[in-house]
């Protein structure tokens, strides 16, 4: 696995942004902090994780029979792979959101349990690329696939298996060094025991018709919990024996303002349609504690940006007077700020970069 340029920066605002400030800046100011901010890493426990990042072993007391290792979900687009990510770690790590194809980052979140370390890596999904991130994200994929101990095969219940699921299980039978393969019939609540069983025999029969080995097939539904620890037990089952390899008080190697980009896109996507999801992007300008606080009254600022490909779409993330904007920047905010354990000003701009997902140097700024 390797690690990706860090997207977020400062110095990175140009152009003549829309700034709208959405906060009211005192809202949260008397509200008492419960969240303690000590995530207990030492330095030197820091430094080993985000310089050696994956491939270092964490020196602890490892227990005889350990297991650690790395997984991660494929299935078409909307499969359910970040919920389910999201289900295991049992912290919001993972964007999820109702639009195909949102997901673009490799997130890693981390399980851990006695007898064994579990790493989650979440790729964007695979598809025809029309653009040059599309390109990008589709070699980002290959080289996860290729990394990974076990690939959990998301196949929702409520969708017939089709050509596009075919296509990736070919993907993936070609792979030169291949992961071992879990099947999961995803979103078993939304459909009825016999179209369970009639998707588990399906499943089963791919086998065969595609030349593959299911190490296990389980029935899950993410959202409502059922049967999710069986899928990680599977999961643990195939990791090979190791010691831990991230520090176990982690949940994922994110950087922080990675994760507060992802929660305003996240909070960006929802209600708009069309092209528009795949033209949000989100840039951190500036994160930084604001400096006059008491100390025990700490407080965030964050400066972002919303980055679209058009004038028309800006306009449509802003909405009249400014009230999507505001709406997305008021979701964000609570949402740092129950990540951050302090309260959060967010001031959000929209700008346009032309058709940036088709230009290598707003890719490269935008860290894809
Ligand atoms: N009913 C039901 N809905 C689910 C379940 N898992 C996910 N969903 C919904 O399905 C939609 C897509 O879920 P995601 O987890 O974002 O899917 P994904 O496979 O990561 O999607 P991409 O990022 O497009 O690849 C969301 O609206 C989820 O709430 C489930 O177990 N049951």
């Amino acid at each position: 696995m390797s690690d990706r340029p860090d997207p977020q920066g400062p110095g990175t605002r140009d152009g003549e942004p829309d700034d709208i400030d959405l906060n009211d800046p005192d809202a949260d100011l008397d509200e008492d902090l419960d969240a303690d901010l000590d995530d207990g890493l030492d330095e030197d426990e820091r430094a080993l994780a985000a310089g050696a990042g994956a491939a270092a072993a964490v020196a602890y007391d490892i227990p005889e029979g350990f297991h650690s290792g790395f997984a991660c979900f494929v299935g078409r687009p909307n499969a359910g792979k970040s919920t389910l990510t999201n289900a295991i770690v049992g912290e919001k790590i993972a964007i999820t959101s109702s639009k195909p194809q949102t997901t673009r980052r490799i997130i890693r979140g981390v399980l851990n349990r006695p007898d064994a370390q579990l790493v989650l890596v979440d790729t964007p999904g695979l598809h025809r690329p029309r653009t040059l991130l599309g390109e990008r994200l589709n070699d980002l994929v290959y080289e996860t696939w290729a990394g990974v101990d076990v690939i959990g095969v998301c196949l929702p219940c409520n969708q017939r298996i089709g050509p596009g699921d075919e296509f990736l299980l070919k993907e993936i039978a070609e792979l030169p060094r291949r992961p071992k393969l879990v099947a999961l019939a995803t979103k078993t609540d939304l459909v009825s025991r016999e179209r369970i069983g009639q998707h588990l025999l399906k499943i089963a029969s791919m086998e065969e018709q595609l030349g593959l080995t299911w190490e296990a097939i389980v029935p899950v539904s993410a959202l409502t919990d059922d049967q999710v620890d069986i899928v990680v037990d599977e999961l643990v089952a195939l990791l090979p024996a190791g010691p831990p390899l991230f520090p176990d008080d982690e949940v994922t190697d994110e950087p922080v303002e990675t994760r507060i980009a992802e929660l305003i896109r996240e909070a960006a996507l929802e209600g708009v349609s069309d092209e528009l999801p795949h033209s949000i992007a989100v840039i951190i300008d500036e994160m930084r504690p604001r400096e006059d606080r008491p100390a025990d009254k700490p407080m965030m600022d964050v400066f972002a940006s919303i980055v679209v490909e058009r004038e028309s779409q800006k306009g449509i993330i802003i909405g009249h007077r400014g009230e999507r904007l505001k709406e997305v920047g008021r979701t964000a905010r609570l949402q740092a700020k129950q990540l951050l354990g302090m309260p959060v000003h967010l001031a959000i701009h929209v700008k346009v970069m032309p058709d940036w997902q088709r230009d290598a140097k707003y890719l490269n700024r935008l860290g894809f």
